[in-house]
């Protein structure tokens, strides 16, 4: 007679990470019915630029602009099935801290998670006044467009819990890529994205999307009129991707859209771009596509580096993870890097929420502080009970 598994739950083993100080993250793609789960023991968790095709298998979380932060990989030494319950380790997972982490596993434990190592910047209350200015830039000829964005701080109720948090956006959000990650020195970070950066499937299908143009969410997705602003704002974004695949001469890609969808309270423009690997012959187009298209001008602008450099110098706070990207890396699945959106940083008491618009010489400046707030809602809602 064989000895039963010991069964946990997701709450057990995401305050257990964090007790013993390891990186975990917690997630579920669209539309999917599991929840995956995975925790780094390795010491060194950061890495430079990634390369998705030899990874072991984990999850990447990586800055909007590496250099104060940097990106870390939580290599999946374990992995939890809160269906099931039960923790399994890979073969290769360090021994004592395996050891260590099964310890603390069978002790109670208490809600807690990583707090960043360095003080969140809030914005200040200028938000109109920068959009202002960029609509001046964009007027001036310095750039096409550009992305603004803003963080607010919003109470944790009592007895806050990331585990519940997460299982609420799980509900609230089925279309959505929801997660929860939690890296010691970091921090922890909850959200429901519905922008996919680059994915590659278990059938080495290459995906990649240009999503922008935003508006409050209509009883009829298909009834939806989009104005001319909102579809130049998104069609900036399909030209940035096709210069990427250009400038790798790639030229057998299928694109399909734009079509609207819904993205929780929100309606945005998107257009798909797939890849077949296996016909195209390009095992590295995942990795080469990555280190080009981050960060797209969904959340930075066009042309890339003016807008970066108006953003650095004129945003008034520093985005930290907010508008990067992450995802799990050759897991079952595939590999699925999604960028930061519709997210928030959990503090000790507090939330940080982020959003930005993105801002075009047809801009109104008042509506784009209120498309922020609307993307706001869509996370801060959950808070409210
Ligand atoms: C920048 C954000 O969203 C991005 C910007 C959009 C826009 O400007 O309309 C729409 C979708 C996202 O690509 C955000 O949610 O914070």
């Amino acid at each position: 007679m064989g000895t039963q598994a010991p069964t946990y739950t997701l709450a057990e083993v995401f305050n257990t990470a964090v007790v013993a100080n390891r990186a975990i993250a917690a997630w579920r793609l669209p539309h999917a019915a599991s929840v995956q789960v995975c925790i780094s023991l390795q010491d060194d968790l950061f890495i430079g630029q990634p390369v998705l095709e030899n990874s072991a298998a984990g999850f990447l979380f990586c800055p909007f602009q590496v250099g104060k932060y940097k990106n870390s990989f939580i290599k999946a030494d374990l992995e939890f099935d809160p269906l099931t319950g039960i923790v399994f380790s890979a073969p290769d997972a360090p021994v004592a801290g395996l050891k260590e982490f099964y310890t603390l596993l069978a002790e109670p434990t208490n809600n807690s998670w990583h707090l960043p190592e360095s003080i969140a910047q809030l914005t200040s209350e200028n938000y109109t006044a920068v959009v202002q200015q960029s609509i001046a830039a964009i007027e001036a000829g310095e750039m096409e467009k550009v992305v603004i964005s803003r963080n607010q701080k919003q109470q944790l109720p009592e007895n806050f819990s990331p585990v519940a948090t997460f299982n609420k956006l799980l509900e609230s959000y089925p279309e959505a890529f929801v997660s929860l990650v939690s890296v010691p020195g970091i921090g922890t970070w909850l959200g429901a994205t519905p922008e996919i950066l680059v994915s590659i499937d278990a059938d080495q299908v290459f995906h990649t999307m240009a999503l922008a143009g935003t508006q409050p969410a209509t009883e009829k997705v298909n009834d939806a009129i989009w104005r001319q602003k909102e579809i130049e704002e998104q069609g900036m974004v399909e030209r940035y991707i096709l210069s990427c695949f250009k400038k790798l001469r790639l030229r057998e890609y299928t694109e399909i859209g734009p079509r609207t969808i819904k993205a929780g309270n929100l309606l945005h423009l998107r257009t798909d771009f797939k890849v077949d690997l296996k016909e195209v012959d390009y095992p590295a187009l995942g990795s080469e596509m990555l280190q080009l298209l981050h960060p797209t001008s969904a959340i930075c602008g066009l042309p890339k580096e003016p807008a970066l450099q108006f953003i650095l110098a004129r945003e008034g706070y520093d985005r930290s993870y907010y508008s990067g990207y992450f995802g799990p890396v050759n897991c079952a699945a595939g590999t699925s890097l999604f960028v930061n959106l519709r997210c928030m940083q959990l503090l000790s008491h507090e939330a940080i929420l982020y959003a930005g618009a993105g801002i075009t010489s047809e801009s109104d400046p008042e509506k784009e502080w209120h498309e922020t707030q609307h993307k706001m809602n869509t996370i801060g809602s959950v808070l409210n009970g």
